[in-house]
């Protein structure tokens, strides 16, 4: 398997309103917009940051893997995203290594990409998603 470039940071918050000032006025980014990905249980807002982006998500319920972070750790840095060319392939690589995942078939993530994520037991306590631009 071989990564490609940083797909995107994910960072936790409470608030995608209340976030947003920060990123878009402050450090001057440019806004995507907003997207609901009801699989995950986030609402994601994006921004640009050369060839890659930041994600803030924003917990959609309180068994939302963002709440349950936010609520032991507080907002901050929640996941890397790396690009990858074949999902399916790189999945069936980390498998055929041993390396413990979240997920072993893709899932649909933000902007129909197609997403995994590694263990963070796995990854040193970087919780690691892979993601495939435009499959899902
Ligand atoms: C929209 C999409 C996209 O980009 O397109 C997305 O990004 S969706 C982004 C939101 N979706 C996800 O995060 C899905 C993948 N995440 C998950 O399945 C879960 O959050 C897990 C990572 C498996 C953790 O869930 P679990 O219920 O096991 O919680 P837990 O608090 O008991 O955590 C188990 C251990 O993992 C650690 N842990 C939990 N979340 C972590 C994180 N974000 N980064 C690093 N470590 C983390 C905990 O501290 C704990 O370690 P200790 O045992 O040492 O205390
Ligand atoms: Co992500």
């Amino acid at each position: 398997m071989k990564t490609k470039k940083i797909s995107h940071v994910g960072i936790a918050v409470k608030s995608l309103e209340a976030a947003l000032p920060l990123y878009r006025d402050v450090l001057g980014m440019e806004f995507e917009g907003t997207e609901e990905v009801a699989e995950q249980k986030v609402r994601v807002a994006f921004f640009i940051s050369g060839e890659s982006r930041i994600e803030l998500l924003e917990a959609t319920s309180d068994d939302s893997p963002v709440a349950k972070f936010i609520e032991k750790n507080g907002e901050g840095v929640h996941h890397l995203a790396y690009e990858v060319d074949d999902l399916s392939a790189a999945i069936a690589a980390l498998q055929g290594q041993g390396v413990r995942l979240i997920d072993t078939e893709p899932r649909r993530g933000a902007h129909g990409t197609s997403i995994a994520f590694l263990h963070p037991k796995a990854t040193g306590g970087v919780l690691t998603e892979l993601c495939q631009p435009g499959k899902h």
